[in-house]
């Protein structure tokens, strides 16, 4: 499923978030959103899932426009995983994921089989399956955020909105689920801090005071000039002599 963002604009309290933000993800691609601290990239991923009206602009999932689907349809084509998502004490792990089947459940739809499949295998994606039947507050940081993903896979979305989701994570965790999210069949958006973790998407966005200032091919756009004017530092672009990927180095602050 493709999703659009046309010219969004966000303001709370007089501060502008947000400031024409347009952007278009095509099917099965997997786009990176980087950019400083409170440069916009949770703002703009609550607007992409329909959490909050924009003041300004819209949203399209292929071509419809959000703000005529009903919330249940949305749910059933995005999900967004927060970076700090709390759910209520004394639940176990894989009923927290399987809240990820309530938009396809119904009085004419109950609880299946094939939900419990579902399930399983969203535990097994996140490396959770061992935990199932933990409750969910004895978890530490990096085992929440690893439920909270197995959470959105359990939903089956089309399109799936990471906030962050290698922060609290072990580093094998952090490229499993790097690899995972790069190899699901659906549309992926995903706000990254470790830049050459981005380096591994189709296609990054840079956000910057509220503005996406650049969109393009990683190579193209994370430039040393783009990370000095950016990001404030100095940095070195290698080619890696193993797979010739791009690495960079960064040497110090601005
Ligand atoms: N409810 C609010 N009221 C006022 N300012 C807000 C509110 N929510 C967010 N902001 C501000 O909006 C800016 C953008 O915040 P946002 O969380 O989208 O940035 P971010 O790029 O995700 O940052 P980070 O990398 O630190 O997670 C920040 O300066 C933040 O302080």
């Amino acid at each position: 499923m493709k999703i659009t963002a046309e010219q969004l604009t966000w303001r709370v309290h007089g501060s502008q978030l947000l400031t024409d933000v347009s952007l278009s993800v095509s099917p099965r691609q997997t786009f990176g959103l980087i950019g400083p601290n409170g440069s916009g990239k949770t703002t703009l991923l609550r607007l992409l899932a329909g959490l909050r009206k924009p003041k300004q602009g819209r949203v399209l999932l292929d071509d419809r426009p959000m703000n005529t689907m009903r919330q249940r349809d949305i749910a059933q084509s995005v999900t967004l995983v927060e970076q700090q998502a709390e759910t209520t004490d004394r639940i176990k792990v894989r009923d927290v994921v399987a809240l990820g089947r309530t938009p396809f459940l119904s009085a004419l739809r109950p609880w299946s089989h094939q939900d419990e499949l579902i399930v399983a295998q969203a535990l097994k994606d996140v490396d959770m399956q061992h935990m199932a039947d933990r409750f969910w507050h004895t978890l530490s940081g990096g085992e929440r955020q690893r439920v909270h993903i197995g959470r959105a896979l359990a939903q089956q979305p089309k399109i799936l909105l990471l906030d962050e989701p290698t922060n609290h994570l072990d580093i094998r965790h952090q490229l499993s689920i790097l690899e995972l999210v790069r190899q699901l069949p659906i549309t992926v958006i995903i706000s990254l801090h470790d830049l050459n973790h981005a380096m591994e998407c189709d296609r990054i966005g840079v956000m910057e005071g509220g503005r996406l200032v650049d969109t393009g091919p990683p190579r193209d756009v994370l430039t040393p000039y783009r990370l000095r004017q950016t990001f404030g530092v100095y940095a070195d672009i290698f080619a890696d002599p193993i797979d010739g990927s791009q690495v960079m180095r960064f040497r110090s602050a601005v």
